[in-house]
């Protein structure tokens, strides 16, 4: 019984995932949210249903402890169903690791030093990664990098103009994320389509709370809208996506704001929430419905820039078989796929309304029978991908 522990632990957030991976079953799950803050939430889905506390939740390690707690009150016990492995997600590898790796105090080491390289997650994901291996000395633990999904982007698509010998000194590219989530959905899509993945053109528009758009040819990631860390590209729930970087000369010229201040101001203050007060595109989508004219501006901000990448990529990919909705948003409205891929039918992308207006739970076409090109809603599963890819790494079989 090849049992593996998943741990995704975000900037405010830990999620985790005990999965038997004969059938790639999942035996419990939970989110831990508000790390940090003076009210956290902590949930808990075992075999007797669902588990929630308030309770404040200090740090990642504290966020372990927690999610131990919820084993013991509320099973499975691990006792009974040991994982052979822990898998952890860690966000920025950089080119420092390019495929999974077992972790030993020197990978601790690196995934420290690559911080100022995503400074809201990897700090959070070595505090979970520290938290599991005391709670599990004698596991195997796997670090899966979302980044590593990107190492195959060329030169072209990943250095910025930037003087070179900076850029080279201070590992200034574009390093991308979501990688597991956009490998996974990919080969879901094609094996959806009942094609070889080798041979499709796809666009995969992960948009959650974070959200990126990935050009996938042949299963390779070509190019990606996160850039050296994950504030480039689209507008997020609390980030602003691309920016004139002048923007930020001006503020602190003019306004006095320091580098912190902007780091804060870019990537917490921004995007959704900057533009309506909320980061929940559902709140958003509410308020547009109630004719809030902030709303509806954000909701169109919002699309257009998603319709900007996937004109985009499909000049990049030179064409196009697919087009891919995944994440949080992605998934679960209509309304976001509507109204980004207005217009597009030009392209040969062209939805069909009742389609796209269904609940989604599994992978669904959403395109009218006369598109060219698919267009598909793909649940993503970063755990599953990451427990697939710790086995690999472990060389333990899924039946062991
Ligand atoms: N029914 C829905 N309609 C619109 N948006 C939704 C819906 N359900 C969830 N979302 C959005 O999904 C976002 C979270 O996506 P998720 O992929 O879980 O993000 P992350 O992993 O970055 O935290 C929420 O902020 C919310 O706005
Ligand atoms: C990289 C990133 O933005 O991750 P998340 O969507 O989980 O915040
Ligand atoms: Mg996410």
């Amino acid at each position: 019984m090849s049992i593996v522990l998943v741990v995704n632990s975000g900037s405010s957030s830990m999620k985790y995932r005990l999965i038997d991976m004969r059938d790639e079953t999942v035996l419990a799950s939970g989110l831990i949210e508000r790390i940090g803050e003076y009210r956290g939430l902590v949930r808990h889905d075992g075999p007797n249903g669902r588990h929630e506390l308030a309770r404040r939740i200090v740090d990642h390690e504290a966020a372990f402890e927690a999610m131990i707690r919820g084993f013991n009150e509320h099973g499975p016990s691990l006792d009974d169903y040991p994982p052979v492995a822990v898998g952890h997600r860690v966000v920025q590898g950089a080119r420092r690791f390019l495929a999974p790796t077992v972790v030993d105090d020197s990978v601790e080491r690196d995934i420290e030093d690559l911080i100022p390289l995503a400074p809201l997650h990897n700090g959070a994901n070595l505090e979970g990664i520290r938290g599991a291996r005391r709670a599990f000395p004698d596991l195997p633990h796997v670090t899966v990098f979302d980044t590593s999904f990107h190492t195959s982007m060329s030169d072209a698509a990943s250095l910025y103009a930037l003087d070179r010998p900076t850029a080279e000194r201070y590992r200034i590219r574009r390093y991308g994320a979501h990688g597991s989530s956009h490998k996974f959905v990919s080969a879901e899509a094609a094996r959806f389509l009942g094609k070889p993945l080798e041979d499709l053109k796809i666009i995969v528009l992960h948009i959650g709370n974070g959200a990126s758009a990935c050009a996938v040819r042949g299963g390779v990631s070509i190019e990606t809208s996160m850039g050296l860390t994950p504030l480039e590209g689209l507008v997020m729930g609390t980030r602003t996506g691309d920016i004139d970087p002048a923007v930020l000369f001006h503020l602190h010229r003019q306004a006095g704001y320091s580098v912190d201040d902007l780091d804060e101001l870019l990537n917490k203050k921004s995007g959704l929430a900057g533009l309506t007060g909320s980061n929940d595109m559902r709140d958003v989508e509410a308020r547009a419905r109630k004719g809030d004219a902030l709303a509806l501006t954000a909701l169109e901000i919002y699309a257009h820039r998603i319709r900007h990448y996937i004109g985009a990529y499909h000049a990049q990919l030179g064409g196009a078989d697919a087009v891919v909705w995944t994440a949080g948003v992605g998934e679960n409205s209509p309304d976001a796929r509507a109204r980004a891929m207005r217009g597009l039918e030009f392209l040969g992308m062209k939805l069909d309304p009742e389609l796209n207006d269904q609940r989604v739970k599994e992978p669904t076409r959403i395109s009218a029978a006369d598109s060219a090109i698919d267009i598909l809603v793909v649940p993503t599963n970063e755990e599953l991908e990451i427990a697939r890819q710790t086995l690999q790494a472990t060389g333990i079989p899924a039946d062991a």
